[in-house]
């Protein structure tokens, strides 16, 4: 019997590029978690949003070997999820943006980031901003994603909170979730990130800050 062959890796970026970034060319596998650092405006912002889709670019992104060209920006977007540093919110209250659906999800996950289930009903301008950071993770995850681009998530944070949001992202990846982790903490980086990559002037490195 030959060897069975190995599963294609989770994500894989080659030669991503825009006319503001890149190229930009790495793997990601199933549950890993890649952590990106890098000083402020060197593009780490604009590699996540090429990476969901939001900006013109060429290049390949395959999800499990299936290229993106491939598929609906929708069914992208639904599987590799962007969550900005400042996520919008677009009704009322947070509660209004799950599906009834997503709901035991969600109840099962705000105790985890010391949310109050009171939260979902109120109106969303009243919660705090480390409150609607932690909102907006739920919501990330709500969508069972099999990629999360997340963009400094616990920027806003307590350090209670933040730890609480460290020990839900190590759960998620250890699960299978795939993660691309911008954050600003050299100690978050090493603390979740498998591989910690450097952006420095839109150019993406493997060698340490
Ligand atoms: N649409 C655009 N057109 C032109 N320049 C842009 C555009 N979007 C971003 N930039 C510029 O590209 C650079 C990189 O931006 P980016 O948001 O990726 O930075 P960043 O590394 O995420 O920074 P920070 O850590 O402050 O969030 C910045 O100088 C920014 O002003």
């Amino acid at each position: 019997m030959p060897p069975a062959a190995s599963p294609a890796p989770r994500l894989q970026v080659r030669h991503l590029q825009s006319p503001l970034a890149g190229p930009y060319s790495f793997t990601l596998a199933a549950g890993e978690c890649i952590a990106i650092a890098g000083p402020s405006g060197s593009g780490k912002s604009l590699l996540l949003r090429m990476l969901c889709d939001l900006d013109p670019n060429t290049g390949e992104v395959l999800l499990d070997g299936a290229p993106r060209a491939g598929m609906s920006a929708p069914t992208w977007r639904a599987q590799v999820v962007y969550q900005p540093a400042e996520p919008a919110w677009w009704l009322p209250t947070a509660g209004e943006h799950f599906q009834p659906g997503q709901m035991p999800r969600v109840r099962e996950l705000l105790p985890q980031l010391h949310l109050s289930p009171a939260l979902l009903e109120q109106d969303i301008s009243r919660l705090s901003t480390g409150e609607r950071q932690r909102m907006a993770l739920i919501r990330s995850l709500a969508c069972h994603p099999k990629v999360l681009l997340l963009d400094e998530p616990t920027a806003a944070l307590d350090p209670e909170s933040v730890t609480a949001t460290e020990t839900l992202l190590r759960q998620e990846t250890g699960k299978g979730l795939s993660l691309i982790l911008v954050t600003h903490s050299a100690t978050q980086a090493h603390t979740l990130g498998h591989r910690q990559l450097h952006m420095r002037d839109r150019m993406l490195s493997e060698d340490a800050a």
